[in-house]
């Protein structure tokens, strides 16, 4: 367990972090979320004792990280994939690695196997692409199997089959009992890997809670449908109170459920080929709840251009919806 109570960071005039205050539990993934410049990898630091917070306190187990004598072995990292000697061996640094917290030298092939460098552990890390030094990175944090883990924008250079990869690791991890704290800049990062959130912006805590709690967080529901007679169904619908978007065959529906809009639809005997109701996308719950906090801000995007990724299906189409509401017949 991580428990960060009231920290604040001061760098000269900069307030990197302000008073955060979260938990984060064993057994779980936890994403660590925010803008640019939020104040994230300050606070993996001071988990780490590498800086120490201006006030406030941070305890992993219940003590300070200098207060944990097996290093390694109870903490693992990967903060910043570059800072590495680049004139090393993957196998010599992660072999002085091992050395210097008396972890033994038969981990560091089992690490480079577990995370797929075995064929080039011999080659000099500054030839190694950034995906390469990631990998890297993970075996080290890997090296003292240590029941807690932190990852600093892990994701960061890796192909999707790494992401893939990184993904399931972080999953096994947890599934061990191991508490995994991973940062990144990107909901669509976290929303297929994160358990729980913790979200902040300009230093402060906006959100900690489990993803399902904070996808509920998305105001905007609609039900989305298809049909080849979308003039005939906006009017049915918008005579049943509800406001309806056409693009072409696709409409978007508020202010009725899916079942209602099935419903009117096989009143009239119009065909559906698609009804489904989406939530606010969990990137967007984020850049709203972010949008103030943001300090790096570029030229607005028209709303249309905002990533959607949307919740599981299984929450798109109402379990109340049988496939023969959406086809109950043409009559063209
Ligand atoms: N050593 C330092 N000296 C002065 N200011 C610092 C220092 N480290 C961080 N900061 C400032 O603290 C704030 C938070 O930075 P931090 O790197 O923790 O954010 P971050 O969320 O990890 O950002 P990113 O996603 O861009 O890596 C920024 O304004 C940064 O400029």
């Amino acid at each position: 367990m991580i428990e960060v109570k009231g920290i604040t960071k001061r760098y000269g005039s900069t307030t990197a972090v302000r008073d955060l205050t979260f938990t984060v539990r064993p057994g779980r993934v936890t994403g660590f979320l925010g803008p640019n410049g939020s104040g994230k990898s300050t606070t993996l630091r001071m988990i780490l004792g590498l800086h120490a917070p201006t006030s406030g306190t941070v305890t992993v187990d219940g003590r300070s990280f200098g207060g944990l004598p097996r290093g390694l072995r109870h903490v693992g990292a990967l903060l910043d994939a570059h800072d590495v000697h680049g004139g090393r061996s993957a196998r010599a640094q992660l072999m002085a690695l091992a050395r210097s917290n008396r972890i033994p030298a038969g981990r560091v092939d089992e690490v480079l196997a577990e995370v797929g460098l075995t064929a080039v552990a011999g080659r000099r890390i500054g030839g190694y692409s950034l995906g390469m030094k990631q990998r890297l990175g993970i075996a080290a944090a890997l090296l003292g199997d240590p029941p807690v883990l932190l990852f600093d924008e892990p994701l960061n250079g890796l192909d999707p089959e790494g992401v893939r990869w990184v993904r399931e690791l972080f999953r096994r991890l947890a599934d061990e009992g191991r508490t995994v704290f991973v940062s990144s800049h990107l909901m669509s990062e976290m929303e297929h890997t994160a358990d729980d959130l913790i979200v902040i912006g300009r230093g402060e805590l906006i959100a900690a809670q489990s993803l399902a709690e904070f996808a509920a967080r998305g105001t905007r529901r609609h039900v989305t449908v298809r049909t080849p007679r979308p003039d005939a169904l906006v009017d049915l619908l918008t005579a049943a109170g509800a406001s309806v978007t056409s693009y072409g065959e696709r409409l978007e529906v508020t202010g009725l459920d899916a079942p209602d809009v099935a419903r009117v639809a096989l009143d009239h005997r119009i065909l559906l080929h698609h009804l489904s109701t989406e939530n606010a996308s969990l990137e967007r719950a984020f850049m709203e709840l972010t949008a103030d906090s943001a300090q790096y801000v570029g030229a607005d995007l028209p709303s249309a251009d905002l990533p959607s990724a949307g919740l599981p299906s299984a929450d798109l189409v109402p379990a109340d919806v049988s496939p023969a509401d959406l086809t109950s017949g043409d009559p063209r």
